[in-house]
């Protein structure tokens, strides 16, 4: 009895939530807007549940199927209406004309619970504006060109880590690589602090930092819900963040500003600028508090670690398989460093236009944020007239954008002459790696020096090849929040690189096995070379001018034309030896045979 009254209460409740999605799948046909008809319970996006495609690449299918119905169409994000907009024009709307009715992301945060959700991605209306304005200076260049030193420490320590493997030409999961990589450029950025995961992989720093945005399925399948069904979300308690995350960077921002207090210790760092901002002779209300300090700096670490290590490998993964491209890169970078007396300083970097094109064109084909989100914060009037009420959700596909084939020919082809023209014939807003408007990404700057100082390095130092297990195009893992290379569950999946010292003689060369090798020469008498197997072996094809002895006619002043009349030195040749024919009638013996053979390798 009690089955078929609890089966009834779900018939009855299944019903309900029937007929209501019903009603809301028919949000945009009554507004008259273009619609892609959408499937109960999960609307237009029901692949996500099969964990098998990105969520950019179902935003991108959709973005193709409905790209010529006008400038925005409306979507489902289960039975939540979407917007999803179409044309970079539009896209410029919504990021910069009418940002003020845009002005906030929507993405779930539950702050009661998981303080470090103040942090400004998260953050929304006058907050975000507060925090925004307070924080922009530290991104400045001035303030980047104070910290160079810092990044540039790591660098080079890159390099002298990324060496030994060069030598011994060996493979590198160069996905785990950047990942520590960032780790140390802005754990020293932010909290002055080495981290020293180039070191030691199994730093707190780095394991933390993959938690923060690589979630088991579970979670991932509970975030999506909160950001659908944010109020609900907020009343089951569901937080973006583990607690062990969250009591990991509380800890240690409020380690580092107690020393700092203590000791009067300072450092030109993120940490020290926000101190700076909560000491500051401003009203009560707005100052910046110690929970907003570590929100921002865990923020930095959410927003920048990922993205830029993700960055780095799709790039390195391009320019593996584009040796030409990795030319022209090592010849500006030689220019500038001419340019800079071979320093490798701030204003270097900024002066290598060509790395800056393989950057913007590694971020063109593979975005680490493939979808750009905001939420109507005041009611919008649409271009049709249609009304769009407060709350409601609105993409921007910046993925589909960088691939649409009308806007990039050819869009899968690596080709960074597309950012080398001076008249760039794209419009400004179909490349969005950073976002657009006061919304943009705040640390782009800082972002974008420490990948262009290691790409540089790497160019620079070592010729980078695919190894064996390399596959092009990358394979991207599908269930992370941001768009990066699979490097989570299977080894053929990773990414690897192989970095080749260009000393090409330190290399070991391929061959057949040692005993084997020692048959060989024992057989020929001689330790045995390929010659025309290998670089490193092979006979330089400019050899240095032969030293011959003078002739007879070297002298101008013994060049006289009787002396050098060819008549006058032919004479009948002088006999060396004659033949001896063997008489008829003897017996022939064993012919002789060359003697000790002329080892060619020892010559
Ligand atoms: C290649 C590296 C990076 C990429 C591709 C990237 C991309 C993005 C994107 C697409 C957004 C959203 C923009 C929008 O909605 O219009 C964003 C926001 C943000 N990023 Fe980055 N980012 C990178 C590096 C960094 C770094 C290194 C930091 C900080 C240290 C950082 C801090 C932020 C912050 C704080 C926001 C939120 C800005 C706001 O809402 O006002 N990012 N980033």
């Amino acid at each position: 009895m009690v089955t078929e009254v609890l089966l009834f209460i779900f018939m009855i409740l299944g019903l309900i939530m029937y007929i209501d999605f019903k009603r809301q799948f028919g949000f945009w046909q009554r507004k008259k807007i273009a619609f892609l008809p959408p499937s109960f319970p999960m609307g237009n996006i029901s692949e996500i549940l099969k964990s098998k495609v990105h969520f950019g690449y179902i935003i991108q299918n959709i973005y193709n199927h409905m790209k010529y119905s006008g400038d925005y169409c409306g979507i489902f994000f289960s039975r939540n209406p979407v917007l999803l907009v179409l044309t970079p024009e539009f896209a410029k709307t919504v990021l910069v004309r009418d940002f003020s009715y845009f002005e906030d992301r929507g993405v779930y945060s539950n702050e009661s619970i998981d303080p470090l959700g103040a942090n400004m991605f998260f953050l929304e209306g006058e907050r975000w504006k507060r925090i925004r304005s307070k924080l922009s200076p530290s991104f400045s260049s001035g303030k980047l060109k104070t910290m160079f030193h810092t990044i540039s420490d790591v660098g080079q320590k890159f390099v002298s880590h990324l060496k030994p493997f060069a030598e011994l030409s060996q493979d590198i999961e160069v996905y785990d690589l950047f990942a520590r990589y960032t780790t140390d450029c802005i754990s020293s950025c932010a909290f002055g602090f080495d981290a020293n995961s180039l070191k030691d992989p199994k730093t707190d720093f780095v394991k933390m930092g993959k938690k923060v945005l690589h979630f088991p399925k579970l979670k991932a399948l509970k975030i999506f819900f909160a950001m659908g069904f944010r109020d609900k979300a907020k009343s089951l308690g569901i937080r973006f963040n583990d607690e062990d995350v969250q009591n990991f960077f509380l800890k240690m921002v409020h380690d580092t500003i107690d020393y700092r207090n203590r000791t009067g210790f300072t450092r030109k760092d993120f940490v020290q600028q926000l101190m700076d901002l909560m000491n500051d002779n401003v009203d009560e209300s707005d100052k910046i508090t110690f929970n907003e300090v570590a929100a921002q700096i865990f923020g930095f670490y959410f927003a920048g670690f990922d993205s830029s290590s993700t960055t780095l490998a799709f790039t390195l993964h391009f320019l593996a398989y584009h040796l030409n491209v990795q030319e022209k890169g090592r010849k500006c970078i030689a220019s500038a460093l001419e340019k800079h007396n071979n320093e490798w300083s701030y204003d270097l970097i900024m002066d290598m236009p060509y790395i800056d094109a393989i950057i913007d064109e590694s971020l063109r084909i593979n975005p680490p944020v493939p979808t750009l989100h905001r939420i109507v914060t005041k009611d919008y009037t649409l271009p049709n007239g249609a009304s769009l009420e407060t709350g409601t959700l609105v993409v921007i596909p910046s993925l589909a954008f960088q691939r649409d084939p009308d806007i990039f020919p050819d869009p899968l082809k690596f080709d960074p002459e597309r950012f080398c023209k001076k008249s760039k014939n794209f419009h400004p807003f179909s490349s969005l790696p950073f976002g657009g408007g006061p919304r943009y990404c705040l640390g782009m700057r800082l972002g974008l020096l420490q990948i262009k100082l290691a790409i540089a390095l790497m160019i620079h130092n070592f010729d980078i090849f695919p190894s064996e297990n390399s596959v092009y195009p990358i394979k991207i893992d599908p269930a992370t929040l941001i768009h990066a290379p699979d490097g989570q569950k299977n080894i053929n999946f990773f990414d690897y690189l192989n970095f080749i010292d260009i000393d090409m003689s330190k290399l070991v060369h391929r061959d057949i096995s040692p005993f084997l090798r020692s048959v060989r020469n024992f057989l020929l008498g001689r330790k045995h070379t390929n010659a025309l197997r290998f670089e490193d072996d092979i006979a330089a094809r400019t050899q240095p001018p032969p030293t011959l002895p003078d002739g007879p006619s070297h002298r101008f002043s013994a060049n006289y034309y009787l002396s050098r009349d060819p008549r006058r030195e032919v004479t009948n040749p002088n006999v060396i030896s004659a033949q001896k024919l063997i008489p008829d009638g003897v017996k022939r013996t064993k012919l002789p045979t060359p003697g000790t053979i002329y080892k060619w390798d020892e010559h």
